[in-house]
């Protein structure tokens, strides 16, 4: 990229997110200054410590001050706090922009909090089960895909600065209606997790399984729930409260082909069950195929383990 998208970026929450967007900035927009602020006096201090930001302010109406982007990194049911806190700081014509993991909600909460400024929602769909400022990693959003919600009377200009942007942090971009992008999350993402929530949970309610059996026993496909189920509670709750319609829509579905694979245990029927098997293992190798996965067993997390 021969010029920055934006000469200031600041960043509002300086968790996983937050700390991946400005270690990405440093990394591949060196110019461009970044500034950041999180409402936890911790995270704060912590980032300072580890140069999150160029500057960690202490309010965030001060880091978004002369910030041409600002990039709210907070869960999503603190969007509109978030974003009524750093108002007063904002220039007409600075961008806001967000990472919210839902669409329509957001989008309702920072129309509200900031009425007639120019606000285009993101969503880079990359992350892991960690949280805080010591979790972000510069190369997190490589060839991965960011998906953008423009409003429809969006500054074409800034929609193709923001796509310049998350594409200098190495994500492939992809414009969608945010009522879309909900419902495709749901599936894909938002309902694996509720999946994996419930059953960590439900093997370690169980009576006659120990605690340490769980454990102990754990190193196959039980491992892998265990992983996404141990994704930030706080983030988690919200994603589920501001996409309620379509995570429950979802749910009817996979609890009637869970039904139907029921079935098909009950009744001996090999072949539904081989059928059903087969396409799904399809579906995985595409994913690989696609370069959004790695076949390694670990998933090729060693490669990054916290470092960039
Ligand atoms: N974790 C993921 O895998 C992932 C992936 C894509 C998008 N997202 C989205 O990114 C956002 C951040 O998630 P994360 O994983 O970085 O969480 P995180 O817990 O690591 O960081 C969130 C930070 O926001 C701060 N915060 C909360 N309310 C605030 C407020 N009002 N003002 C300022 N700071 C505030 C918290 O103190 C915390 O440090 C969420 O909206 C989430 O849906 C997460
Ligand atoms: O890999 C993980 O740990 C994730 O859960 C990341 C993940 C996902 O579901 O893919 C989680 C939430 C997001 O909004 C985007 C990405």
């Amino acid at each position: 990229m021969s010029a920055a998208p934006f000469r200031h970026v600041a960043v509002i929450g300086l968790g996983l997110l937050g700390g991946s967007v400005l270690r990405a900035v440093q990394q591949y927009l060196p110019d461009s200054v970044t500034t950041g602020y999180d409402a936890d006096a911790g995270v704060r201090a912590r980032a300072r410590e580890i140069a999150l930001a160029g500057t960690v302010a202490d309010s965030a109406s001060e880091a978004v001050t002369g910030a041409d982007l600002v990039v709210l990194c907070v869960p999503v049911g603190a969007m509109g706090a978030a974003a009524k806190a750093m108002a007063s700081g904002l220039s007409p014509q600075t961008l806001v922009t967000d990472v919210g993991s839902s669409k329509a909600s957001v989008m309702a909460q920072l129309g509200e909090a900031l009425p007639g400024h120019p606000v285009i929602p993101s969503h880079p769909v990359a992350g892991t089960e960690q949280s805080g400022p010591d979790a972000g990693f510069a190369t997190l959003f490589r060839n991965r895909w960011c998906i953008v919600t423009p409003p429809e009377d969006a500054d074409a200009a800034q929609v193709a600065a923001l796509n310049a942007f998350w594409e200098a942090l190495g994500a492939r971009v992809e414009t969608m209606d945010p009522e879309h992008h909900d419902r495709v999350l749901a599936v894909t993402s938002h309902l694996p997790h509720l999946i994996a929530y419930t059953i960590v949970g439900t093997a370690s309610d169980l009576e006659e399984v120990t605690q340490s059996e769980v454990i102990k026993y754990s190193a196959g496909g039980f491992r892998d729930f265990t992983r996404i189920a141990a994704s930030d509670p706080t983030m988690w709750r919200d994603v589920f409260l501001s996409n309620r319609e379509a995570v429950l829509e979802m749910l009817q579905r996979f609890t009637e082909d869970l039904t139907e694979l029921q079935k098909a245990i009950r009744k001996r029927d090999g072949d539904a069950l081989f059928d059903h098997f087969a396409r799904t293992r399809a579906i995985r190798r595409g994913i690989i195929e696609m370069g959004q996965d790695d076949a390694r067993p670990d998933f090729g997390r060693s490669d990054h383990n916290g470092s960039g």
